[in-house]
């Protein structure tokens, strides 16, 4: 998985004079690693097919400089290149005398990154990383949080700079953003006997409480071995670190703004100590619902060598800008092509004509043999409720439902059926659409239009995550069919088909699109279902 390892080479290229106790500190590293890893440290350089997410995309749109045509190029390196670069990395370590490092490395790293389809921009960036033992040789990554790494069968990696990093649904954002996090945190507070300051360190933010969750559990997957204190915030985290004993054992918070906010106004909560903070999904974060929020959690984080990072697979000119006033002399990495799905994940439109033809449409779907599970999404609460009672009436099995309206229980019990493959069928609204990680969806099918073209980017990458295929079906009605252009501009880049009338379709005008998100559809799916409502909740 190089995009993982391509966002985790942070630290600038050294002037070797003016920084000789820092490069005696690598030379050491080199020669004396501190201990070694209990876990197999990755020995094969290959890239298991199923992490090759462009491998359908070698004839694609990306643009690509001449000379580099050779479709075969953009595969996995073989190990005698791997080899090489090790023995690279080796020397140049090894050759710490004194001379400025001119940058042998840079070539290299430009072709590797073109090969993997990655674009960084901003001043010193540093080259890439192919392999684990590079990270090894390059930074002391604590062995326990290594082998916690490989325990979970990460087996390819993923530094300190702001960064700005896009990079499309499922291609391992979160890790590669907590483990250099925790890496950089070195050992956990209470380990620390008072050189690290006091009180959290790092302040991780994401849009739905559900993502935040999923964080959690993704930061607890790197932090067994070791007394980490990372807290899930919520109302019950948040009351018992009012206590400020309590407050200061905590390494790691994972919040939603609003609820951060909330403590940092009480005085309930400092965040003077904090020097990793990562707005995930930062594009969402930084819209007209969050961004005040944003902006007060970002202004409590005083600390002058506070690390700053935004994350998404998606983001806009107008959010770009707000992160770029949010960070300091960023890298800004991209993955792929900016704004534009996984060639991995076929998409295709289907005319519906009218609201009330959507249903028979679904129906005819599940009528055939269909690959379980799969999540649909629709405009609003009352309509997913909806849907999902006319689907279970209608004898599907396992029908799940997840939206913003039901209670936090109904909610966790949700996502917790969808992780235990109890649901085959999720229908959701927006708060599903960003982050989560249901590993197996096959399918999403677009029931009702997305509101913007990031909401289909979103929507869609629930399926075709970590290398895996992904199917994705949207309905559109004659309703829709101004916004259908925009969309199909996704298609076309990501390397779908799409029709030709399609493509002659005029392009929305600005206001348009905005109006994309605004068409108003009936609460309910079924205009003649008057009865068995609760029946349906009753055979839910
Ligand atoms: N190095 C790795 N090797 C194998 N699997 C990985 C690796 N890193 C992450 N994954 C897996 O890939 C999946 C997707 O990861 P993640 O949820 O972080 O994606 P993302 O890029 O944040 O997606 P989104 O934009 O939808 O939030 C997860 O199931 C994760 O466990």
């Amino acid at each position: 998985m190089e995009a993982f390892q391509l966002l985790s080479r942070g630290g600038a290229r050294f002037h070797k004079q003016r920084f000789k106790s820092d490069v005696q500190l690598f030379t050491h590293a080199v020669t004396k690693p501190e201990k070694s890893v209990n876990a197999p440290v990755n020995q094969d350089s290959t890239l298991p097919p199923e992490l090759d997410f462009f491998k359908y995309a070698q004839g694609g749109r990306a643009k690509r400089k001449a000379g580099n045509t050779d479709p075969s190029s953009s595969s996995a390196p073989s190990r005698p290149d791997v080899r090489s670069k090790r023995r690279k990395t080796n020397h140049e370590t090894e050759d710490f005398d004194g001379n400025e490092d001119d940058g042998d490395d840079a070539p290299e790293g430009d072709a590797l990154r073109e090969r993997v389809r990655v674009t960084a921009k901003g001043s010193n960036v540093p080259p890439p990383i192919e392999v684990f033992d590079d990270l090894l040789d390059r930074f002391k990554i604590p062995h326990r949080l290594m082998s916690n790494l490989m325990d979970n069968h990460y087996k390819y990696p993923t530094g300190r700079r702001d960064l700005a990093a896009i990079s499309p649904t499922g291609t391992g954002k979160t890790l590669s953003y907590l483990f250099p996090i925790m890496s950089l945190l070195g050992a956990p507070i209470s380990s620390l006997k008072g050189t690290e300051g006091s009180g959290v360190r790092a302040i991780l933010l994401a849009p739905t409480r559900e993502l935040a969750h999923q964080i959690y559990n993704e930061c607890l997957k790197l932090a067994v071995r070791r007394k980490w204190r990372v807290v899930l915030y919520s109302k019950a985290t948040a009351s018992t670190l009012r206590d400020k004993n309590a407050r200061d054992k905590v390494d790691i918070v994972i919040s939603t703004p609003l609820r951060l906010v909330a403590s940092i106004q009480e005085g309930n909560l400092d965040l003077n100590n904090v020097r990793h903070l990562v707005l995930d999904e930062a594009d969402r974060l930084l819209d007209s619902e969050f961004l005040a929020q944003v902006q007060e959690v970002i202004s409590a984080c005083t600390h002058p060598e506070i690390q700053k990072a935004v994350f998404s697979a998606t983001l806009p000119a107008g959010a770009e800008q707000l992160a770029m006033g949010i960070l300091r002399n960023p890298i800004r990495i991209v993955v792929g092509l900016k704004d534009t799905p996984l060639p991995l994940i076929s998409q295709t439109v289907t005319y519906v004509a009218d609201d009330a033809s959507k249903l028979p449409s679904l129906l005819t779907y599940f009528a055939q043999p269909y690959n379980p599970p799969l999540l649909i999404f629709t405009s609003t609460q009352p309509r997913a409720t909806s849907l999902a009672e006319e689907l279970t009436l209608n004898g599907i099995a396992n029908v799940d439902c997840l939206h913003a309206g039901m209670t936090k229980k109904e909610r966790d019990d949700a996502v917790s059926r969808m992780r235990r493959g109890e649901s085959w069928v999720m229908v959701s609204t927006e708060v599903m659409a960003r982050g989560m990680d249901f590993k197996g969806v096959r399918e999403v099918i677009n029931y009702d239009f997305p509101t913007s073209v990031q909401s289909y980017i979103h929507r869609i990458g629930r399926t075709g995550r970590a290398g895996r295929d992904g199917k994705a079906v949207t309905y559109f009605t004659d309703e829709d069919a101004p916004y259908l252009k925009s969309i199909a501009n996704v298609l076309l880049q990501s390397g779908s088909s799409v029709p030709d009338w399609i493509l002659k379709l005029p392009k929305p005008s600005k206001l348009k699109k905005k109006q994309m998100g605004k068409i108003k559809r009936a609460e309910t799916v079924n205009a003649a279902r008057k009865i068995g409502r609760n029946d349906a909740i009753k055979k839910r």
